[in-house]
């Protein structure tokens, strides 16, 4: 069969390794609690409430996988929708290896999601999911921004900055997930593009990299990333609100 006629099967793979270490002490990041359930159960909810959905890849903390296993199978899913857990890596570059690893040969496009992002809604999961079955490459949800942005030569913490530039703001998205991709092409920049220390924190970066063009579909101001104490607070706030309003 070409690429062409091979039928669309998507994923979902969720990196969540992370410790979590800017939102402070307790356990790692994706096993807090949101609304009394585990962050990583709400980020694995709202990928399976994609029907494009069939199969979601869980990248668990590298000595956490059976721990979120037990977790998983106490929080059960749509029928339809499959669930691995494997371990994961030092870096969010190694843990998504990981999870790409474990996709079976059938699968032909892949979202990459935050476990952080507990509350992206599935209209933004399914606008990334049709624009990468159209034929894009590479898709990211992405918000205009707020603030004005300003390039600065870094200092020492508490330290005055010399302002370099203002980018045109209009220019300028706010980057979310899930991130939709062409299976190939982004096991392509896992493979080609090394990157050192940290590692890429941003999968369509690196396809950029391998010279191949993203595009940037609309995201949701619901979808921001848990990252320190407030957002916490706001996701709190979040998911009040939906239970309050429909039957989440
Ligand atoms: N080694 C790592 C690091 C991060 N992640 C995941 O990548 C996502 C985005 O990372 P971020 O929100 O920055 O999480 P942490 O790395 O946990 O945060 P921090 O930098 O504050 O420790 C999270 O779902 C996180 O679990 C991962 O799977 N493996
Ligand atoms: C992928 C991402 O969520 C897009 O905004 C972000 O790049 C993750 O970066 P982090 O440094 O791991 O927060």
């Amino acid at each position: 069969m070409s690429d062409e006629s091979r039928p669309h099967r998507t994923a979902a793979v969720i990196p969540a390794a992370g410790r979590g270490v800017r939102l402070g002490p307790g356990a790692p990041k994706a096993l807090r609690a949101l609304g009394g359930t585990p962050m990583l159960v709400h980020a694995v909810r709202a990928m399976a409430r994609s029907r494009a959905v069939s199969l979601v890849v869980v990248v668990a903390p590298p000595d956490g996988a059976a721990e979120v296993r037990h977790l998983l199978d106490e929080h059960p899913l749509p029928e339809r929708t499959d669930v691995l857990v494997v371990p994961g890596g030092d870096t969010r570059q190694e843990s998504v290896r990981a999870g790409l690893d474990a996709l079976p040969a059938d699968i032909t496009s892949v979202l990459i999601h935050d476990a952080a992002r507990p509350l992206v809604p599935v209209d933004t999961v399914d606008s990334v999911v049709e624009a990468v079955r159209d034929g894009a490459p590479a898709v990211v949800p992405a918000l205009p921004l707020a603030d004005t942005v300003k390039e600065v030569e870094p200092g020492r913490p508490g330290e005055p900055e010399p302002v370099l530039g203002t980018p045109e703001r209009s220019r300028l998205r706010a980057v979310q997930t899930p991130q939709g991709f062409d299976l190939k092409t982004l096991l392509h920049a896992h493979e080609t593009i090394a990157v050192n220390g940290e590692g890429a924190t941003d999968d369509a970066g690196m396809v950029e990299r391998t010279g191949v063009t993203v595009v940037v579909v609309p995201g949701h101001e619901e979808a921001f990333k848990v990252t320190r104490p407030l957002d916490l607070v706001l996701a709190e706030a979040v998911l009040a609100r939906r239970r309050a309003t429909d039957a989440y």
